[in-house]
């Protein structure tokens, strides 16, 4: 272990000085020791740590810095009890009840009106603030870098290593800036653009860098939206995505529950105000992508950078770099039972889902909605709406958007993560082929071989009520 180096003058980047304001020491074999402000935990895998932890005989170092939610196995169907559709999940709920409640940390349980997708309450109740380092057992941990928060996902492990200590050991991760230019046209949103940018430059294109994303497109993005871009930072490979605070941050913060309040919340914000790369900062690589003729993206195959313009066709396979590329699209087109070639709008699916952690806030509902409105949802289209927390859900409520999802023959259900992830229970159904808002389009991801299209609400929207895939911009 060895003492603290001196900040090196200018040329940092915004992940650099979050870095530095959380390092607590740097050890052997290039691994850090930083410090962890906030650990969030789900049902799925946060239950499963504390017992762990439990067992091995530890304390958790400070329970008010610890939250959990129930999202990921619980029933999402109206007027839901502790019934849950995973075999067994019942036991996942019950020891994240017994383990929370032993070691005193706020559960956001069934009927709390603080409960839903943990990457959408952490925002909502302030828990996430500019400049904290979070962590969580999910991969999406990343969505809450848009509160300009180094936030990431970890494993079981690392969690308990977490709640023992308020500490991680973590290698740094290298840097990488995404700016996006220009101004997006009508109907495209922050979906679109990291779907765009992974199917540009590959599922791995991040190799492991925290990703800042910035320029004019990003700063133009309302907070929600941001949440969507830094949200599937993980499906480009990404150690996790932020982007700098600004007073849109600012703004979004300001009284929320577990936000700083009075003096406290001015001096807050005159210290995130300094948090942002300097002008000569140095990224480990930089990419740009301008957006300013962008169209509306839907995924084709089983990965998120298998993703084309809405009026595009089903790429070729035989123009493939190479051998390996060539074979993971023909499987991946015999998977979803397309043809090179093919065009994506017009082709018949069987449902559309809007929700997760990537689009199911109060922005994304209002979207659809707006294209729903006086509409609906085509003959044989099972059409499904999961706001992504409970706030979220009265929110909609109040403006009357659970009525023109309803009228237009969407589901509207209680909030939890719902289809976005097959837990074991309910699902699609066999090879049924569905537009999603949500963020992974792996083989059964939704249920047993289950044909995933990712998209934007407004797309899963128009093509709703199409009945096919849907070009939205025709409908706003
Ligand atoms: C179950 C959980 C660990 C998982 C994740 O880490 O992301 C889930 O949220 C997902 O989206 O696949
Ligand atoms: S909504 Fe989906 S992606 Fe997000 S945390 Fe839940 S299962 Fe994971």
């Amino acid at each position: 272990m060895s003492a603290t180096p001196a900040p090196p003058a200018g040329g940092q980047s915004l992940f650099d000085k979050l870095w530095r304001q959380h390092l607590v020491a740097e050890l052997d074999e290039g691994d850090s020791l930083v410090h962890i402000d906030r650990v969030f935990l789900h049902e799925r895998t946060g239950g499963v740590a504390l017992k762990a932890l439990t067992e091995a005989g530890h304390d958790v170092r400070n329970p008010r810095l610890a939250f959990a939610t129930l999202d990921h196995i619980v029933d999402t169907f109206p007027g839901r009890n502790d019934h849950t559709l995973m075999p067994g999940g019942e036991s996942f709920i019950r020891i994240t009840r017994e383990q929370t409640a032993q070691r005193g940390i706020q559960l956001f349980d069934l009927g709390d009106l603080r409960q839903g997708i943990v990457h959408v309450v952490s925002p909502e109740q302030g828990i996430v603030l500019p400049g904290a380092t979070v962590v969580c057992p999910d991969s999406h941990t990343c969505t809450q870098g848009a509160l300009g928060a180094l936030a990431w996902g970890i494993g079981s492990s690392e969690a308990e290593h977490a709640l023992a200590t308020q500490t991680l050991r973590v290698v740094k991760p290298r840097s990488m800036r995404v700016t996006f230019d220009g101004l997006l046209p009508h109907g495209v949103g922050a979906k679109d653009m990291i779907l765009a940018l992974i199917a540009r430059d590959s599922a791995s294109g991040a190799q492991g860098a925290v990703v800042e994303f910035d320029g004019d497109a990003v700063r133009s993005l309302g907070i929600e939206a941001r949440m969507t871009l830094c949200n599937m930072a993980v499906e480009f490979s990404a150690f996790t995505g932020l982007v700098a605070p600004d007073e849109a941050t600012l703004a979004y913060l300001e009284g929320r529950p577990f936000a700083p309040q009075g003096e406290a919340w001015q001096q807050a914000c005159s210290a995130w105000r300094q948090l942002r790369s300097d002008a000569d900062a140095r990224f480990d690589a930089e990419t740009r992508l301008d957006v300013s003729r962008l169209a509306p993206m839907v995924t084709w195959g089983t990965s998120p950078q298998h993703a084309v313009g809405v009026d595009a066709q089903v790429p070729q396979p035989s123009t493939a770099a190479d051998a390996a590329t060539r074979h993971a699209m023909d499987k991946a087109l015999a998977y979803m039972d397309l043809r090179p070639g093919q065009p994506l709008a017009g082709l018949p699916i069987d449902a559309a889902f809007i929700g997760s952690c990537t689009n199911s806030r109060l922005s994304d509902l209002r979207a659809a909605a707006a294209l729903l409105r006086g509409r609906k949802v085509a003959p044989g289209v099972k059409a499904i709406c999961v706001p992504g927390s409970t706030q979220v859900k009265l929110a909609a409520e109040a403006e009357g958007l659970h009525q023109v999802f309803l009228d237009a023959g969407f589901d509207w259900r209680e909030a939890g993560c719902s289809m976005c992830f097959y837990a074991g229970g309910e699902s699609f159904g066999l090879q049924q082929r569905v537009i999603s808002t949500t963020n992974r389009n792996f083989e059964s991801r939704q249920g047993p071989q289950t044909r995933t299209h990712l998209a934007s609400p407004v797309t899963v929207a128009a093509s709703a009520i199409a009945g096919r895939i849907a070009d939205p911009r025709g409908l706003l």
